[in-house]
């Protein structure tokens, strides 16, 4: 039996960042990977193909350009998946590549096959024709998550499916509904209107993504019903089923019945209402790891399980489940289990979010109705795209970036961009904030002229004119 260092299961990004720090440190690594091409959802049915398609929407529709060359603008009529798919394809080729030859460069092991324990401190890896046992003395869980598909609802893959077949669609429908409007429904809604699909979101509470500051989540809001967007907010979908409706000739619709008695009719129905653990399948039992009822793992501040020598890490363990976090959470676990404890730099609270609709969306520490809670007292500091050059030159009029600044040591709180390039543009204020900057630091620094990053010193100059009238 083959004995290594260290066992890493799943290359999603958890995994990749996890064994090429193993790696790093001199440790035998070996990855295993169930599916056949390597990278998790975040490379094959998640981030990147989703980024790739709106950049292919936006790019192809001209929608991006329309500000500046007017509502008409269109680069390419009559878009096909093909037209879309082209860049997603490009982009999920190299990033194989990238990370096969990190591997290779590193001497992480790669081996393909399905992971389960078989013993604790042993893996049975099964792939179509063999079976191989390997041991370790420490392992990193990164194994991911599933869309939630529950059976009463008749997935298909091509008329009523997740986000998973979403990027295998084999034309673009004229209609669509969308059910959860949490980040990959409004994500995939946004990219859908723009390509000219009439959707409709259904979303169970009041709010769209409602962990947002409300002045932003309620801009989105705005943006989504001008893109045509219906939006069903406080709605929920009691049964989805295929009809056949007859108007001079038959076609086949997908329906969705409301709580509320609402019946609603598309072509296709994306069903986005958050993702499922896939623990069940992993052999936890004869390691005594638990899971929860979402067959996701707890772990404590430095990714161990309730099994010491058991590590886990990405969207296996839940919140915030980002590609971003996922990386540095591998990273960590793979230090801390092989004793490099002073790894720093590291504040949850500074994570920043990113949301990759039409338009972008970011943002990095409280909101106002958190520091509103918390009894801390702030003003908020606001600049539009419309008032800064950049903006104008990308014709970009209703982007604005917020900073919460606190009333009186006027340190940063919070940032909030809604707007071209917010995802960029935010990593200034995280800088700014995790080295406890103030206000000031915006209006006396020069930034780069014409940039949108001069909206942090408008945005100081507003809120900083705004607490003057205070004092
Ligand atoms: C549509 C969509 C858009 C997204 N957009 C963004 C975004 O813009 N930004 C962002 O930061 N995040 C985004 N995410 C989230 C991001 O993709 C995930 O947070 C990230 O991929 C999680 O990484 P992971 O390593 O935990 O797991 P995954 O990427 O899911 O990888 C897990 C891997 O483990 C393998 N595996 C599972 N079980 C076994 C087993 N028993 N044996 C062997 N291998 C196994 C799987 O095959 C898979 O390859 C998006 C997700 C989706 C679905
Ligand atoms: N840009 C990014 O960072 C990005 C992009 C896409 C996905 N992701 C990650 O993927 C994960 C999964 O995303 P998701 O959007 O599937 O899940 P989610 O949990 O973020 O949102 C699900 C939404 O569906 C709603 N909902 C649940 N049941 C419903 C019903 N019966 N009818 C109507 N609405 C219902 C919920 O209220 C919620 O708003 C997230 O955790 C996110 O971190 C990140």
């Amino acid at each position: 039996m083959k004995q290594y260092d260290c066992i890493i299961i799943g290359t999603g990004p958890a995994g990749q960042k996890g064994a090429i720090q193993a790696a790093k440190l001199g440790k035998r690594v070996a990855i295993i990977e169930k599916n056949s091409v390597l990278g998790g959802a975040q490379i094959n049915t998640g981030t990147i193909p989703s980024k790739a398609l709106r950049e292919a929407a936006l790019y192809l529709t001209g929608a991006n350009q329309r500000g500046l060359f007017g509502s008409t603008h269109h680069v390419k009529k009559n878009i096909t998946i093909a037209d879309l798919t082209a860049i997603s394809q490009q982009v999920i080729r190299h990033e194989w590549e990238v990370i096969r030859k990190q591997f290779e460069r590193n001497g992480v092991e790669l081996i393909w096959g399905r992971a389960e324990f078989e013993g604790p401190h042993e893996v049975r890896i099964q792939t179509a024709d063999a079976t191989e046992i390997i041991a370790a003395d420490k392992f990193l869980l990164a194994v991911g998550t599933k869309p939630a598909r529950p059976s009463h609802v008749p997935f298909n893959e091509h008329t009523i499916f997740t986000s998973d077949e979403i990027v295998c669609l084999d034309h673009l429908p004229k209609t669509m509904i969308v059910v959860g409007g949490g980040v990959i429904g409004t994500e995939y809604a946004c990219i859908m209107a723009t390509l000219g699909v009439r959707v409709t979101l259904v979303e169970g509470s009041n709010r769209l993504l409602g962990f947002l500051d409300r002045e932003i989540s309620d801009a989105f809001q705005y943006h989504m019903r001008q893109k045509g967007i219906t939006l069903r907010l406080g709605e929920k979908v009691s049964k989805i089923e295929e009809v056949e409706i007859e108007t001079g000739r038959f076609r086949h619709l997908v329906q969705a019945q409301l709580e509320s008695g609402k019946t609603l009719r598309a072509e296709t129905l994306l069903y986005a209402v958050g993702r499922q653990g896939v623990c069940k399948s992993l052999g936890l039992d004869r390691v005594g790891i638990e899971f929860d009822d979402r067959e996701r793992l707890i772990v404590n501040e430095q990714y161990q399980t309730n099994v010491d020598y058991v590590y886990a890490a990405g969207d296996v363990i839940g919140f915030p489940s980002l590609a971003s976090t996922a990386m540095e959470q591998g990273r960590r676990a793979i230090c801390h289990a092989f004793g490099v404890c002073d790894v720093g730099n590291y504040n949850t609270s500074l994570f920043p979010y990113g949301i990759y609709a039409v338009p972008e969306i970011s943002m990095v520490g409280k909101t106002e109705e958190q520091l509103t809670t918390e009894g801390i007292p702030y003003e908020s500091g606001i600049a539009h795209y419309r008032e800064i050059a950049r903006g104008k030159l990308l014709g970009d009029d209703s982007g604005m970036l917020k900073l919460l600044i606190h009333q009186e040591t006027h340190k940063i709180l919070g940032v909030h961009a809604i707007g071209t390039g917010a995802t960029e543009l935010i990593h200034i204020g995280q800088a700014v904030m995790a080295l406890n900057g103030d206000a000031e630091f915006f209006i006396n620094n020069v930034f780069n002229f014409p940039t949108l990053a001069e909206c942090y010193k408008v945005a100081a100059y507003n809120g900083l004119n705004k607490l003057n009238h205070v004092r």
